[in-house]
């Protein structure tokens, strides 16, 4: 139509240029740069545009690439791939605290990834999570070595935290073993969100829980919310977040890791010749690891640890079919179904398995037609007559449930040991108040037995009969000056409490950060609706007053200002104070022996006993023992030589310092031999070699000779206290043992060194 009214006559509208705005402006720069008809000589000399440009077009490529490649290499430094073929899977560990939500979170990303329903979670997952990427989830064991181990392989770890609790001891430990080993990459994720009733009391929780985790691991660091469960799973939407993000992590192996052969066993197999088992049940077992290789390559005869057994030297390395292999290349875009591939032996999925020297067809229980009917349509069917032999044998095979090996390996005695279990046992579900007194009066006495370092708080009668469901046992406060929350109390101050106690059906150890800045701690636990959970801050304002008061106060209400300021001047995070507990935890929950149930506690034995004569005893005993014995204590020596053994395994090594002579002493006294009383004299000179019973004192009997150099004076001692063992019965035992030794050189006619001495 403009085109036509032009055409008519009618002239065009001209051209009117912008006088303000932006395009104005950059016009007029645009001008005034290359308007050089104002500029002298000299100026427009300095302002040539084209001074700094390539001339050639090759060259400027060239540079521009090089520029880019010298930046690359300044981000990543080149490692080398010492990998071949298809690169194993990436190991993502779920860690967390108990009932925090480590299986179902496995469960729930393996769906995600699979499209299938994973009944349990045992051992290594592995997943096809991409065209070229694998996955391995492993739930980490919820005690320390399992940690410690599984610290040692995580390319991922996930810490899982109770949102509605806050840090556990387990996430913090955990975090300090990784340490050790170098961290890999983190992830937080915070469940049991849905506890939280109140939107803003949730919004700030999850503020204060990130700035923890990010002081406890690095600004910045990814935390998942994990906000409730659908039909008994997380969210779909969730799950579908935290999966991209794993899928699209970039790993980096450590240099030693990439640098060392090492494997996650998913599944292993006892080979040994069933004959070999049954003449010994003992024996030194041969065992089949499977897993991927990960690391550089493995060669046979090498030597290996394996974590919580020992060191081996491996018979043979052989490289099977994947189990689990990646994808074909020529796909296009994303994975087809029947490429989702998972691989997950010890949790019972993939039918067909095959083995060193078997192959093993798995069929589902509802596939399986059992011939179980009840027992009383199958009195009226059989009308009278006898079963058949053979059925009867079938059927109680069909009833049985473990093997007798099985049950013999599960039973154990445990009386004292583990009094967390014991207590969620009897507890569980039962939180009237008589029950809550009960429990206290247990973990008191346990308490009491198990440490005299640790004070028992003690909550009183009063916080029972208010309804307050604060299990508080004792505490444990790690300062930066002393361990003992008693004896000091306000060094607790800047440091990390460990607080026991029962919650949401179980026991656990809270982190409470006392020095923190942040003071979202205090009032944190405050947060939550549920009427169940609301002495969470009871327990706070407990473990304050604990730690600063002493040990003994329970209530709540009382805050001092100037200990409060005392709390934010000073700076957190002694990390080391609160680590030396984990040996003390560990030993405390070691299983008590049989032997320890009968006897008592090694400390108190010893002291009960030897409380009236200790003091000559210890005497006595310097004067009585052998010269060499004295000074070497009782481990020490053998642990010293175990040390390059091959075998480790096959050693024992207890924690014990076996310097400590209470130590020696309550071993002494397990036996009859042991000072039980004075006129036992004999057996306690004897009891470093029970056999001979004369060879004491560092006394030498020449076999070859009959003569016997020894200490005259303690041999007349010898005498005089011990008349029983008269010459007679010395020489009888010297003519037995020529006799034998005359006995077996006949029949071993073998010439020995002048220096071998059969005894
Ligand atoms: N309400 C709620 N329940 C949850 C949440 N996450 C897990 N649970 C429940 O917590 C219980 C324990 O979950 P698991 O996955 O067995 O926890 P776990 O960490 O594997 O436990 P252990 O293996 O015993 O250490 C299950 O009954 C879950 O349904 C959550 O976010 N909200």
């Amino acid at each position: 139509m403009a085109a036509e009214s032009g055409s008519k006559g009618q002239p065009h509208k001209s051209h009117r240029s912008r006088q303000a705005g932006p395009s104005a402006k950059k016009k007029k720069n645009v001008s005034s740069n290359f308007d050089n008809e104002n500029l002298t000589v000299e100026q427009r000399r300095q302002r040539n545009p084209k001074a700094f440009a390539f001339n050639s077009s090759v060259k400027a490529k060239r540079l521009q690439a090089r520029t880019v490649e010298k930046e690359q290499r300044r981000l990543h430094v080149p490692t080398i791939d010492r990998t071949y073929g298809e690169p194993a899977p990436y190991i993502v560990l779920v860690h967390g605290p108990s009932k925090v939500g480590k299986s179902l979170l496995i469960k729930s990303l393996v769906k995600h990834y699979t499209k299938h329903n994973l009944p349990e979670v045992q051992g290594p997952i592995t997943i096809v999570s991409g065209k070229q990427r694998r996955l391995q989830f492993v739930e980490c064991p919820n005690e320390i070595n399992g940690m410690i181990d599984a610290s040692k392989f995580a390319d991922l770890a996930l810490l899982l935290i109770d949102g509605s609790y806050g840090f556990e001891m387990e996430t913090l430990e955990f975090l300090n073993i990784l340490d050790t080993h170098g961290r890999p990459n983190l992830m937080g994720v915070l469940t049991h969100l849905d506890k939280f009733k109140d939107v803003k009391k949730l919004k700030k929780k999850k503020q204060q829980l990130k700035h923890r985790f990010w002081t406890e691991t690095y600004q910045g660091a990814k935390l998942f919310y994990l906000s409730g469960l659908i039909h008994g799973k997380y969210l779909k939407r969730e799950v579908h977040n935290l999966a991209r993000f794993i899928s699209v992590m970039k790993f980096h192996a450590s240099s030693w890791r990439s640098a060392h052969p090492y494997l996650v066993a998913d599944r292993f197999e006892d080979v040994t010749p069933p004959e070999k088992v049954q003449k010994n049940r003992k024996c030194d077992r041969n065992v089949t690891l499977y897993g991927y290789l990960r690391g550089c390559n493995l060669k046979k005869g090498a030597k290996v640890h394996i974590a919580g057994v020992g060191d081996y030297s491996l018979a043979g390395v052989t490289s099977l079919a994947d189990p689990c292999p990646l994808p074909s290349a020529a796909k296009k875009k994303g994975l087809r179904d029947k490429e989702k591939l998972f691989y997950a032996p010890m949790s019972g999925v993939g039918e067909l398995v095959y083995d060193k020297d078997a192959v093993y067809i798995n069929i589902n229980d509802h596939f399986v037609q059992f011939t179980k009917t009840d027992e009383e349509n199958e009195e009226l069917n059989r009308k009278g007559k006898e079963p058949d032999v053979g059925e009867v044998l079938v059927r109680s095979l069909q009833n049985t449930k473990y093997s007798v090996d099985e049950k013999l390996d599960k039973s154990f005695i445990d009386l004292f040991g583990r009094k967390p279990n014991v207590f969620s046992e009897a507890q569980d579900g039962a939180k009237d108040e008589q029950k809550s007194i009960e429990w206290d009066n247990e973990m008191q006495t346990v308490d009491n037995q198990e440490s005299g370092k640790d004070s028992s708080s003690g909550e009183t009668d009063a916080d029972d009969a208010e309804g307050i469901e604060s299990f508080d046992q004792y505490e444990r406060v790690n300062g930066f000056d002393n361990m003992n929350s008693t004896m000091q109390p306000s060094s607790s101050k800047g440091g990390l409490t460990e607080h026991v106690e029962y919650y949401g059906g179980r026991m656990r150890r809270k982190a409470v950060f006392g020095g923190d800045a942040d003071p979202g701690d205090s009032d944190e636990d405050a947060n939550i609706d549920d009427e169940d959970e609301s002495d969470a801050n009871d327990v706070y304002g407990d473990s304050e007053n604990l730690s600063s008061e002493d040990n003994q106060t329970s209530g709540s209400d009382v805050s001092d200002d100037d200990d409060d300021e005392g709390h934010h001047g000073e700076h957190m995070g002694n990390a080391s104070k609160w680590k030396e507990f984990l040996t003390e935890r560990t030993m405390s929950r070691q299983h008590r022996n049989l032997m320890q149930v009968v006897y008592g506690a090694p400390a108190t034995l010893s002291t009960s006993i030897n409380r009236g004569q200790e003091h000559d005893d210890s005497e006595e005993e310097e004067f009585f023992k052998p010269k060499q014995e004295g000074k070497k204590n009782v481990g020490e020596g053998t642990e010293a030589e175990d040390v390059n053994v091959e075998d480790c395994s096959k050693f024992v090594r207890s924690p014990k310092s076996w310097k400590e002579r209470d130590v020696v002493e309550s071993i002494r006294d397990r036996f009859v031999t042991g000072d039980w009383s004075k006129a036992s004299l004999r057996n306690q000179i004897s009891e470093f070699n029970p056999e001979d019973g004369n060879a004491v004192f560092g006394d030498f009997e020449d076999l070859e000779t009959g003569e016997k150099y020894g200490n005259g004076e303690m041999e007349d001692f010898d005498k005089k206290q011990i008349p029983s063992e008269n010459d007679a019965v010395i020489e009888e035992r010297r003519l037995k043992k020529l006799a034998l030794r005359a006995k077996f050189d006949s029949q071993y006619p073998f010439t020995f060194s002048n220096n071998f001495i059969i005894s």
